[in-house]
């Protein structure tokens, strides 16, 4: 009776077999290569340090630049107002006076960041920061960093959660 097909001697000596496994391992290396500097990418923000605005090199970013930078701060939106780009997010504040304490929470953030957004408190709980940088006159990285940043801020005890809580 003949034996197997392939003895396990044969099979891993041929050489489509080795190309085949090598081609694979390789695009594996590469995709975890990818995925870590992607995941590193998306924390750098956090981990950076705004900049002084007065640096001569600063520049506005493109729209393009912005919008990749974009996923990292999914929860803003980026507006163009009389043509200059800026961050905007918005929150429902339980209280007037809670709306004043998010202010104070982020006020001690960008003062250690050097960068400051523009606050606004309407209708008594609702609660916009837009971020841009007025050096420019447009979006810098300080921008994002900020907003990433802002993000990570423990503001949960002062936000609205549900309908009941409006009144
Ligand atoms: C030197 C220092 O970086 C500047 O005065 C900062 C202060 N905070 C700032 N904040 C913002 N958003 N834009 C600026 O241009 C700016 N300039």
């Amino acid at each position: 009776m003949d034996g197997p097909a392939f003895t396990p001697t044969s099979w891993c000596c041929n050489p489509c077999v080795v190309i085949g496994v090598s081609l694979c391992l390789v695009s594996y290396e590469i995709g975890l290569l990818m995925l870590q500097n992607s995941s590193k990418r998306l924390y750098c923000l956090i981990e950076k340090k705004c900049v002084p605005c007065n640096l001569k090199e600063l520049q506005p970013m493109s729209a393009d630049a912005a919008h990749t930078l974009m996923p990292q701060v999914a929860e803003w939106k980026l507006v163009n107002e009389d043509g200059i780009m800026k961050l905007r997010r918005s929150w429902t504040v339980k209280t007037f006076t809670k709306g004043l304490e998010f202010f104070k929470i982020v006020a001690f953030l960008v003062e250690n960041e050097g960068h400051h957004p523009d606050l606004h408190l309407v209708g008594w709980n609702n609660v916009t920061i837009e971020i841009w940088t007025h050096a420019v006159g447009g979006l810098t990285e300080n921008d994002f960093i900020l907003a990433a940043k802002i993000d990570k801020l423990d503001l949960l005890d002062l936000l609205r959660r549900k309908p009941s809580d409006s009144h």
